[in-house]
């Protein structure tokens, strides 16, 4: 599974206003239909290496794409048959099956597989989950490899709905940009290889994949502040601190200090006893707050937050500590990135509606901080409206500890300065490729090992 880095993400009304500016400023829908076919074929061709391709096509211009990709394989000379649900409904995808010059057959249980399939079925335009018979018939054909033409069929292309696709895709060819069932589990686990044919449609979104991980060097004039001081605050489960700490001088802070706990796991570290954390706060140079890694809700937890808040230092709160911040952040002016899970996310954000994105996004909002709404499909959400969509990850990460090594890693790139909203995707971004490197068997301990 995989997604284009830093690639846009439109909702199905986003992708038709694209199509349709694109279609005023001079480039007709069938010329963006015979490139999405192009694109198709091209990829059909190199997978079936010769193999005989099904293609499945819907009576929409999802299927449009799918009779022009039929034609443009037959002239290449691949053995291709087309089967289609119904007769094409659009004029574009009517057009594209006139210059079709094979058969097409019903789909229905007669119809012969073939090891590759490329399902034309339904994109953006699916209203309602796929018939029962449709869906079984689709489930029993034996095809080895499919490629979904712009979504898998049966999905919800803005993945509100957690329709199940039939025909699990093993590349999605996303047209003009991705569509949030892209990015978005349970729909995106059925996505495979996600490509972009860029077919011309402009669109500069604001939701994206996650970019690339940064490579930032050292300038030769850096010192330890300067590649930014942070300040873990630790609670009554020290290691869960420790581990952030280590996390942030790793992912690139200069200096960290760990407030309240013995030891630390790295001699660089600065563990300091707790009673220095209010002066620590008022130290001008610390640039970051982390606290929640280790910190339940009680008292303790409610005046360190407040003293962090007091302090006016940019904040990452997680677990608890989001709880304990949420009345100060609603009021505005602070400068905070949250680390909720799902299950933190929802207690204290149980009123955010609609699918994760949009979730996430009202969270923000609320609290005028960046949200890293975590799990398998992490989303990063700005108040100002910027997404960053973080599939897919490392599974690995599902063990103890590393979210507090995500909070760490926010703080060393919060603690530099600049935007927070940048600072929690290369965060994100350093998570995952770290993770990534290491794979089979990761501890938390390993993401900030050497
Ligand atoms: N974006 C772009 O720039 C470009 C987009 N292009 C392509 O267009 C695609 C969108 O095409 P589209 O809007 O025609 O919708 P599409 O997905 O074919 O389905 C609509 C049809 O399905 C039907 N239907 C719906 N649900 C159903 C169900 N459960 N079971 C049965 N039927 C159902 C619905 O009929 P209904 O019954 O709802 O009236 C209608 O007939 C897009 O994904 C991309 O591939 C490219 O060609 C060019 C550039
Ligand atoms: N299946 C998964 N695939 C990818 N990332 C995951 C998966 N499960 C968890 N993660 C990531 O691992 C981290 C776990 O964080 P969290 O649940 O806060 O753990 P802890 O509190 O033990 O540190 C998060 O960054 C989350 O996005
Ligand atoms: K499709």
């Amino acid at each position: 599974m995989s997604v284009p880095a830093d690639a846009p993400i439109l909702t199905s009304s986003a992708m038709r206003d694209a199509e349709a500016a694109c279609a005023a400023s001079g480039t007709s829908l069938s010329e963006l239909m015979d490139r999405a076919g192009a694109a198709v074929a091209d990829i059909a061709w190199r997978m079936a290496a010769g193999a005989p391709v099904l293609i499945l096509c819907g009576p929409g211009n999802n299927g449009g794409d799918g009779y022009v990709a039929a034609r443009l394989l037959r002239e290449r000379g691949a053995n291709v048959r087309v089967a289609a649900l119904a007769p094409p409904t659009t004029d574009l995808a009517k057009a594209a099956r006139a210059k079709w010059a094979g058969a097409v057959e019903p789909i229905d249980e007669t119809l012969a597989p073939a090891p590759v399939a490329v399902d034309a079925l339904f994109g953006v335009g699916l209203t309602r989950p796929l018939a029962a018979e449709l869906a079984g018939r689709l489930r029993a054909l034996a095809v080895r490899r499919v490629i979904a033409v712009d979504v898998p069929s049966g999905v919800d292309a803005d993945g509100e709905h957690d329709w199940a696709p039939p025909l699990p895709a093993h590349v999605t060819v996303a047209l003009g940009a991705l569509k949030r069932a892209h990015v978005l589990l349970p729909a995106a686990q059925h996505c495979g290889r996600v490509l972009l044919a860029g077919i011309g449609i402009v669109c500069d979104a604001t939701i994206r994949t996650l970019p690339r991980p940064p490579a930032p060097l050292p300038g030769v004039t850096s010192h330890k502040f300067s590649r930014g001081m942070m300040l873990v605050r630790a609670g009554p489960m020290p290691g869960a601190a420790a581990l952030a700490a280590a996390a942030g001088l790793r992912a690139g802070a200069g200096y960290a200090v760990l407030s309240g706990a013995d030891t630390a796991p790295l001699s660089a570290i600065i563990a300091e006893d707790g009673d220095h954390y209010p002066a620590r706060l008022g130290d001008k140079r610390v640039g970051a707050v982390v606290i929640g890694p280790g910190y339940p809700a009680g008292m303790a937890l409610d005046r360190d937050v407040a003293s962090a808040i007091d302090s006016a230092r940019p904040l990452v709160l997680d677990a608890a500590a989001i709880d304990a911040a949420l009345p100060r952040l609603r009021g505005g002016g602070l400068t905070a990135i949250l680390t909720p899970h799902e299950g933190e996310f929802v207690r204290a954000f149980p009123g955010a509606e609609g699918g994760k994105i949009d979730r996430a996004l009202a969270a923000a909002a609320e609290t005028g901080s960046v949200v890293i709404y975590k799990g398998a499909d992490t989303v990063i959400a700005a108040p100002d409206g910027r997404v960053a969509a973080a599939w897919p990850g490392s599974p690995w990460l599902a063990t103890a500890g590393t979210g507090d090594v995500l909070a760490g890693a926010c703080g060393a790139m919060l603690s530099r300065g600049g935007d927070p909203f940048d600072a929690a995707v290369q965060a994100a971004a350093w998570h995952i490729a770290r993770a990534a490197h290491i794979g089979p068997g990761l501890v938390a301990d390993d993401l900030v090992g050497e």
